[in-house]
């Protein structure tokens, strides 16, 4: 009808019949997005149906704008439309996420309420800025992460929530971690970027994105910090030029998190090695202003005034480091965290808040080895199979003889399931790989063994998003990227490992109300006697064993802090 110009006002017309024309496209839409759950607003349909009506008229060689009353359709929101990232960020009730919002914000603290309105008002003059929220556990920090989410997300603008663990990402509202959001390359260099072209979703997502929120900031090398900031220049450049010369290309981002805690692991790396590699230290740091929360919330929000104050003696005694419930035996440690295990273990709510804390892997395996055989039930083994990856031989069939399957059977690597994996029914498991974050499933995640198949095992999570939830983990093929290992290889194996006990490293992130801390060797590295003594509440929850070098009971251990770190925050 308009291009045999039989209409005398489209515009009429089409505001009339619309609907009716719309018919199909959110099928359409549902098909192209691999979505049938999908939803569109009544101004995403037109502006869809519109764009199908310019492109039958390009193919008849006209245009839209050939007929001045009929609106053009937006084009940029048509790409956002198709692209299921966008779609994914704003499916959101923004009624239901505004009454959030309300209840939030009234109760944020003043200090909370000041970096709130800094924050936001970066976002609104969309100028950017990079922000650090420093502040220890407990401070309201992921609350406030929520409150900015809500203000931004009930506007239909987009809030991309990541942290630096599965397990950090799990606190946040649609969080996911920094390094598959971003695509930031698994060994990052001084040089990396991350694997996001200009034209792919990710990038017009990012375009799109109004802030950035990085929890748990601390743990991950500068280098991830700065491939991003490459990575973003670059796309936001098509945008503005003048957005390559702004840090993370013109967009607000903050980081959030604790120096006090454990700071990126160096393989075989000094203390300078490791403060050089944190975000302290990285040329971004001088663009970060620095927002200080000092309010312990958890301490105030909920409590009985007895709780209160028992807790606030644990929160100073934790701050200084003094002693604590020290002394008693390796038997009486795990009598402490797991009281009579044998009438306990089928009771589903004791395994979840529970573990016994230890600096290194192998005081941990002896530990879930003894567990492990004085738990009731019958054993059950799994045999991991081992090859070496051809594409790195430098030798070719020199290389592949030299090393055995013996070899790489008795691999012991911290991330990788062990070649021989021992479980029982009853069992509880951490789970090595993020399989699915969406379901709770992520490196870290603990589970308890429901049954023991030969090709899959089925568990419940007991800590995490999805407490109570069953799935079925199946084996699968695991690299590590050890840099000790002069080769690679895969281990196929079910990626789990038995946690009655687990490093402290694994602990950050993990909340739990009955820890024994046993160290046979003291801690080695920054923030980790912190870290194992501030996962519980109370001090009640806490029990110390410390042995020295002969093996007698102490009340002495050192702690490491590189102080250093502290000095440009
Ligand atoms: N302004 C507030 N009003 C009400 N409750 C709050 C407020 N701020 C924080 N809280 C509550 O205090 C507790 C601790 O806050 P939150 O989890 O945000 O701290 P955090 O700094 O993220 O801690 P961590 O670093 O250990 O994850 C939570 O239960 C949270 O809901």
């Amino acid at each position: 009808m308009l291009t045999s110009n039989t209409l005398s006002r489209p515009d009429f017309v089409w505001e009339n019949t619309w609907e009716k024309l719309s018919d199909g496209i959110l099928y359409k839409q549902q098909l192209l997005l691999k979505s049938l759950g999908l939803e569109l607003t009544p101004d995403q349909l037109k502006n869809l149906t519109l764009f199908e009506i310019e492109q039958i008229l390009i193919r008849m060689n006209s245009s839209l704008r050939n007929y001045p009353s009929m609106p053009y359709p937006d084009v940029e929101c048509v790409s956002s439309s198709n692209n299921r990232l966008i779609i994914e960020e704003l499916s959101y009730d923004q009624n239901d996420l505004e009454n959030d919002f309300t209840n939030l914000f009234n109760s944020l603290t003043d200090e909370q309420r000041t970096f709130f309105d800094v924050i936001m008002t970066s976002v609104k003059d969309n100028k950017g800025g990079v922000f650090f929220v420093y502040g220890y556990g407990g401070t309201g920090k992921t609350y406030l992460w929520k409150t900015l989410s809500a203000a931004i997300r009930s506007k239909g603008e987009i809030v991309l929530n990541v942290a630096s663990s599965g397990i950090a990402s799990l606190l946040l509202t649609r969080g996911r971690t920094a390094h598959s959001r971003f695509l930031i390359p698994l060994n990052v260099t001084e040089d990396s970027i991350c694997r996001i072209q200009p034209e792919s979703d990710v990038a017009h997502l990012l375009r799109k994105t109004n802030l950035i929120i990085w929890d748990k900031a601390p743990k991950v090398h500068k280098h991830a910090f700065e491939a991003l900031d490459r990575t973003m220049k670059d796309i936001l450049s098509s945008t503005s030029e003048r957005n390559c010369q702004l840090p993370f290309g013109g967009k607000v981002v903050v980081f959030g998190g604790d120096f006090r805690q454990i700071l990126p692991v160096v393989q075989g790396g000094t203390q300078h090695d490791i403060v050089k590699a944190s975000l302290s230290s990285s040329h971004l740091w001088r663009k970060c202003e620095v927002l200080r929360l000092t309010k312990n919330m958890r301490l105030t929000v909920g409590n009985q005034n007895s709780d209160i104050e028992a807790t606030r003696e644990f929160a100073q005694w934790l701050l200084d480091l003094g002693e604590g419930n020290v002394g008693g035996n390796n038997d009486e440690l795990i009598e402490f965290v797991y009281p009579s295990i044998l009438d306990n273990f089928k009771n589903p709510t004791f395994f979840q808040e529970r573990a016994i804390l230890a600096p290194k892997n192998e005081v941990v395996s002896e530990l879930n080895d003894r567990l492990l055989s004085l738990f009731p039930g019958e054993e059950k083994e799994y045999l991991s199979s081992n090859s070496l990856c051809p594409s790195d031989y430098v030798h070719d069939n020199f290389d592949a003889n030299l090393y055995s399957p013996d070899v790489l059977n008795g691999l012991k690597i911290s991330g990788l399931p062990d070649h021989r994996l021992v479980l029982k029914v009853g069992v509880p498991v951490m789970l090595l790989r993020n399989i699915d974050q969406k379901s709770g499933l992520c490196n870290g995640t603990r589970l308890q063994i429901i049954s023991l198949g030969k090709r899959v095992i089925e568990a419940e999570l007991i800590s995490g998003s999805n407490i109570g939830h069953r799935t079925l983990i199946p084996k699968i093929s695991l690299t590590p990227s050890d840099k000790k290992i002069p080769f690679k290889f895969q281990r196929r194996q079910f990626p789990i490992r038995v946690c009655f006990a687990m490093t402290i490293n694994k602990s950050q992130g993990q909340s739990l109300s009955r820890v024994g801390l046993f160290l046979k060797n003291p801690v080695f590295t920054h923030g980790q006697l912190y870290v194992a003594l501030s996962r519980v509440k109370s001090r009640s929850g806490l029990k110390l064993l410390i042995v020295d070098k002969d093996g007698n009971v102490t009340n002495k251990t050192s702690n490491v802090v590189y102080k250093e770190i502290f000095t440009n925050l």
